[in-house]
């Protein structure tokens, strides 16, 4: 391996890495802000660079062209080996894992077919997938009727129809807006979520120091458990009253009956294993495709609320194409090129996922002319180039004209710098989910609520520069409230 054939970066030492040469600024109290620090390298070194977070040696991408042309790589589609993860996980002692998120080789491309399979738009039983999320979106309004005219959080709100509308999906079961229940999961996610740091890839070379000495891993530990017991027992319930002769209702339905029919020992569905693998993959849903889809959800009323012109216009084009009187419904998305440019913009401005997950390099390959060692970690920079002046004009602005031709017909503009479900081989596995509940959600709730910021509140800063608080895997939008008024 030729030094000069490694992507630039840092300098660095042993055991701390750069972290010694990472600008003060970066560093809030004992905590590196990840997506600021890759925004700089990618600033300062250009499109793949190399740090060091402490002993382990991370690439980042920073440009979605060369983050598709990686991803696309078998070298680079494996996670980092989790241990200590992998004990409350079903793991091996490499650090492999079950389930879909942060699993590897066959257990993942297997959990990932399946499971991508099962999420596409046909649903369960009767029920298309989006009939079973109109009933939770015509739910939240009916409660949101009842709240208006008061300073409102819709975090927790939109957290919990959202959850809702999963646990239909994936255990077939409908719970009240208010069970008990429902609250405890969306709880105990948020809890997992917003532990999830990019340090614990320290764990991947420090194992069991990180188990003995670094707090997160109690706690992560503790969530997952508690989260567990919640699938061991929809599972069970499912379990007792399964029959494999009648069409499946929900996720677990199918997967019992993918176990069913496996004969073959070393699949990832044959028998116990497949029931593990069942418990990481709810875990894993659950944890995608939550706190993102609902966060995004906040974004958009927040850029709304600095925007009033904007929620003027999505008004205007959603009384002139759906009405008020019939629900809004994905066939008639196509026809709303305004409101498709807003969520568009919302995506990219918010980028809830702004680095991507890790991803690791299992036989050292080229990307751009640049070397990847072996054992590396492989980050996607997604929110830079979002966020570029070079592509966006005024990137930080929210504007989602930028996304509409002259004649208001929706575009892409002429870049490929566009992708906050990632790329490659591992992309989003909820993507199309995601999509459908955003859309579905945001005009459903538009159509019957103007929202208003509250007098006596200072709009927060939705600008990732004004960023300090978001650290972490998963950027959340600042706390504000709203208030709604009925448009009936
Ligand atoms: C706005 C909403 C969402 C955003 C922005 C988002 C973004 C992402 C990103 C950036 C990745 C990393 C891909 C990679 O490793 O290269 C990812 C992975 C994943 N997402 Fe999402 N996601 C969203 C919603 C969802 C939903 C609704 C689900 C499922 C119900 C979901 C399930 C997953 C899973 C299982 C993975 C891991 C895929 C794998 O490792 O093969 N996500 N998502």
């Amino acid at each position: 391996e030729q030094e000069k054939d490694v992507p630039p970066g840092p300098s660095s030492v042993p055991i701390l890495g750069s972290i010694p040469f990472v600008p003060k600024r970066f560093r809030h109290g004992g905590r590196l802000h990840i997506p600021k620090l890759f925004n700089y390298l990618a600033q300062t070194y250009g499109p793949i660079s190399r740090v060091y977070l402490g002993p382990l040696p991370t690439i980042v991408i920073s440009d979605l062209d060369l983050v598709k042309e990686a991803f696309k790589k078998d070298e680079i589609t494996s996670r980092p080996p989790m241990r200590p993860f992998h004990e409350f996980r079903y793991g091996t002692e490499d650090g492999g894992q079950r389930g879909v998120i942060l699993s590897s080789g066959k257990e993942w491309q297997e959990q990932r077919r399946f499971s991508m399979r099962q999420l596409k738009d046909f649903g369960f039983g009767r029920s298309s997938m989006e009939d079973m999320i109109q009933v939770e979106v015509q739910k939240l309004v009916n409660s949101l009727h009842m709240e208006t005219g008061q300073p409102l959080d819709l975090n927790f709100k939109m957290n919990i129809s959202i959850v809702n509308a999963l646990w239909v999906i994936l255990v077939g079961e409908r719970l009240e807006l208010d069970d008990a229940r429902l609250l405890d999961i969306v709880k105990t996610l948020d809890k997992l979520l917003r532990g999830a740091q990019v340090s614990g890839l320290l764990s991947v070379l420090f194992p069991t120091l990180y188990k003995y000495f670094h707090p997160r891993f109690a706690l992560a530990k503790n969530t997952f458990e508690s989260m567990r017991s919640l699938m061991t027992q929809a599972i069970e319930d499912h379990r007792q009253r399964f029959n494999p002769d009648e069409a499946p209702n929900d996720f677990i339905e199918c997967y019992l009956q993918e176990i069913q029919s496996t004969s073959d020992p070393q699949s990832s569905f044959y028998q116990d294993q497949g029931l593990k693998s069942l418990d990481c993959v709810l875990i894993d849903l659950f944890m995608g495709g939550s706190e993102t889809t609902s966060i995004t959800l906040v974004w958009t009323f927040l850029c709304l609320l600095h925007h009033p012109d904007v929620q003027d216009r999505i008004h205007q084009e959603l009384d002139s194409i759906i009405g008020p009187d019939s629900v809004p419904q994905l066939q008639d998305l196509p026809t709303l090129p305004y409101l498709r440019a807003v969520m568009t913009e919302t995506l990219r401005v918010s980028s809830v996922v702004p680095n991507g997950v890790p991803h690791y390099v299992t036989v050292s390959t080229k990307v751009g002319g640049y070397l990847l060692p072996k054992g590396s970690a492989v980050m996607a920079n997604i929110i830079s180039p979002h966020l570029n002046p070079k592509v966006y004009e005024d990137p930080e602005e929210f504007n989602p004209q930028r996304f509409l031709d002259p004649d208001g017909k929706f575009q892409m503009p002429n870049s490929s710098q566009f992708a906050p479900f990632s790329l490659g081989k591992r992309f989003c596995l909820g993507q199309t989910l995601a999509e459908q509940e955003y859309y579905l959600f945001l005009a459903g709730i538009l159509q019957k609520f103007k929202i208003h910021n509250p007098q006596e509140q200072t709009l927060p800063n939705y600008r990732f520069s004004a960023d300090d608080a978001n650290t972490g895997f998963v950027r959340y939008a600042p706390k504000y409230e709203v208030i709604l008024e009925s448009r009936e």
